[in-house]
């Protein structure tokens, strides 16, 4: 039961919201799937979980059973288990307004009570910034030793400015930062998928070399990711997606990181 079986734990950070953090966990773990991980999910941003619409498996329920909390599976081979807020919420329209002892019990049972069997890697989606859910999350996770953070920031100087925030709370709370991912770098042309820049490209790079951490890669804007995301379960379909090549690289950044 809990986390005793998971090798590598990684949380998804972002400083600011809207940077595309919850794209990069699904597509993170669907390439981690792809070549041959089993892998969890949690979602963890109780204000605005968004994992299950991304991964096609929004009108499904989390059941109880004796070992804990069972997760979603994508598709029978159950080799992807998603466990998101949004799988227990009874009108998905409604806002969740919760205070900082509720959030922190519903995230300590988030790392005790889930029945997560054997999993190679567990990517955690966190809120934009530092909130009572990174403090809590932080603080549980710490005898589970995670292996450390992956950071998504857009190239943009004021994403970046948000990224040093987040670098010195991850400081802070003792978890190592494994790698920089810069999102929205560039934007492809839906007619002739040529990638051309829209804002100065390289912001992350230059800021993950001037603070030592290793830089991941770019992923453009691709609009038809979106499309996908919303016509076809996700899970099925992102080999389709012109990022599907990026991630494949990112993914092994990822995994050198963790294999240290
Ligand atoms: N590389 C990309 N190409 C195309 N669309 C993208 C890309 N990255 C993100 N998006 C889109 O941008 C929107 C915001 O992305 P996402 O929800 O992943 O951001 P986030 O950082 O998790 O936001 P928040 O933490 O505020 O919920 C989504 O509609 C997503 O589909
Ligand atoms: S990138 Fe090429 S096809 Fe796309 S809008 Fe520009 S000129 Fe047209």
């Amino acid at each position: 039961m809990g986390m005793e079986g998971i090798k590598h734990i990684v949380l998804v950070l972002s400083g600011k919201g809207g940077v595309g953090k919850s794209t990069v966990t699904t597509q993170l773990a669907l390439s981690l799937v792809d070549s041959g991980h089993k892998v969890g999910v949690l979602d963890i941003d109780l204000t605005g979980p968004s994992l299950p619409e991304m991964f096609g498996i929004q009108n499904s329920q989390i059941h109880q059973s004796s070992a804990g909390w069972i997760p979603v599976y994508t598709d029978s081979t159950q080799n992807l288990g998603v466990v998101s807020l949004g799988f227990l919420l009874t009108n998905k329209d409604d806002p969740v307004i919760w205070r900082g002892p509720k959030k922190n019990s519903m995230i300590k049972q988030f790392v005790n009570d889930i029945a997560w069997g054997e999993l190679d890697y567990l990517l955690i989606d966190t809120p934009p910034g530092t909130s009572d859910e990174h403090i809590s999350i932080a603080g549980y996770l710490k005898e589970h030793e995670p292996d450390g953070a992956v950071i998504v920031t857009t190239p943009q100087g004021i994403s970046l400015i948000d990224v040093r925030r987040e670098i010195n709370f991850c400081k802070k709370v003792g978890i190592p930062i494994l790698g920089l991912v810069e999102n929205m770098s560039g934007f492809i042309c839906p007619h002739c998928e040529e990638c051309t820049a829209l804002f100065s490209t390289g912001g992350g790079e230059q800021l993950a070399n001037d603070l030592g951490i290793e830089f991941y890669g770019r992923v453009p804007i691709d609009p038809s990711l979106t499309s996908l995301m919303e016509k076809e379960k996700f899970s099925d379909s992102f080999r389709k997606s012109n990022l599907y090549s990026k991630f494949q690289d990112i993914v092994l950044h990822l995994k050198n990181s963790t294999n240290k």
